[in-house]
């Protein structure tokens, strides 16, 4: 199993290697890619941590080596937001860097299973699979946008206010990942009940929660280390997938063929050839419902500028 990070020198891909470095089965490879002169250093510190997991660093303009038979590709490459920016304020930077990386990944690894964390994810994951498309190599099997971060952030802030065990927490996010696009289905939570106040500051609150971190951060960058978490959880269900774990699902922003929109997060079960099944959200409230159908515009609007971006 061989599992390639691109960004890999930045806040999120530092953490994330980190935790890959200690969780990856043993005898898996993992490789650092960035185009920062620091990454191969990246590597050699992370290959004093004793695990049977084989660690190798690249740097410079061209990251074919570190795709090079890579099963699982992972993108937390590009720039992140500053207080007063939306994460659309980021596709002018990040929507050409997820494009060229997203080119080779189409030559080098066509089959791996890619997860993109880079913003903005409504935006970029429709890049990545207009890009494959040109390349004749698409499979929409095999291309995620990562929105684990919003089910972590749901589990946490639910199990805080309502005093429950975190780890028995399971709750659906769907929808796409930015402000009213994200879509915490708080009303199929097992074991609670949430007053009309509840579902309306609590959904805002996941709403708002990238914001938080970058306003505490104050100028310093985005979640960097939950995103860590996050993406290592997406990654690590995509490789128990691939070999051929059963019953893993997770929520991720897919081409599920929705009725909604031509890209939505809802949940996955997840195999050896990527999406085995895309699954059904289940039922949602009147709540849910309505604020489903009015982020649809803005969710289409933001796919619609990664397709046109590279048509
Ligand atoms: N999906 C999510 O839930 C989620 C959560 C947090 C952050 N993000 C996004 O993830 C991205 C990265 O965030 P971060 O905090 O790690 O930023 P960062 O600035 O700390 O790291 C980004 C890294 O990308 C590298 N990079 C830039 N251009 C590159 C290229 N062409 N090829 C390879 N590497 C390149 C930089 O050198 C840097 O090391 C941002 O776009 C951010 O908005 C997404
Ligand atoms: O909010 C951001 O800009 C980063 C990320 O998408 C997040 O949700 O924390």
């Amino acid at each position: 199993m061989k599992v390639a990070v691109l960004g890999a020198a930045g806040g999120i891909g530092q953490a994330l290697a980190l935790l890959l470095k200690t969780q990856l089965p043993a005898g898996s490879k993992l490789s650092l890619y960035d185009i920062a002169p620091v990454t191969p250093g990246v590597a050699v510190d992370l290959s004093h941590i004793p695990t049977a997991v084989e660690i190798k660093g690249f740097a410079g303009e061209d990251p074919t080596p570190a795709l090079e038979g890579a099963d699982v590709v992972l993108i937390s490459a590009g720039v992140a937001r500053k207080p007063g920016m939306d994460r659309s304020d980021l596709f002018n930077i990040n929507a050409g860097i997820v494009r060229n990386l997203i080119e080779k990944v189409a030559v080098t690894c066509p089959k791996a299973l890619v997860g993109i964390i880079t913003n903005p994810v409504n935006t970029t994951v429709a890049i990545a699979a207009e890009v494959l498309k040109k390349a004749g190599v698409y499979d929409k099997n095999r291309l995620f946008g990562v929105t684990t971060l919003d089910v972590i952030r749901s589990e946490t802030f639910i199990a805080e206010l309502k005093g429950l065990n975190v780890a028995d927490v399971k709750v659906n996010v769907i929808g796409g990942h930015s402000g009213v696009t994200i879509l915490p289905l708080l009303s199929q939570v097992e074991g609670v009940t949430f007053s009309d106040e509840e579902v309306a500051s609590l959904t805002k609150r996941i709403q708002n929660a990238g914001t938080e971190v970058v306003e505490a951060k104050a100028g310093g960058g985005s979640a960097t280390l939950s995103m860590g978490q996050a993406a290592c959880r997406f990654g690590m269900s995509l490789v128990r997938g691939l070999q051929g774990e059963a019953n893993i699902v997770e929520c991720a922003y897919v081409d599920g063929g929705s009725e909604h929109a031509e890209f939505f997060a809802q949940p996955v079960l997840l195999g050896k050839n990527g999406i085995e099944k895309v699954l059904p959200y289940g039922e949602v409230s009147v709540f849910e419902a309505n604020a489903r159908d009015s982020m649809l515009d803005t969710l289409k609007g933001d796919i619609k500028l990664g397709v046109d971006f590279v048509k």
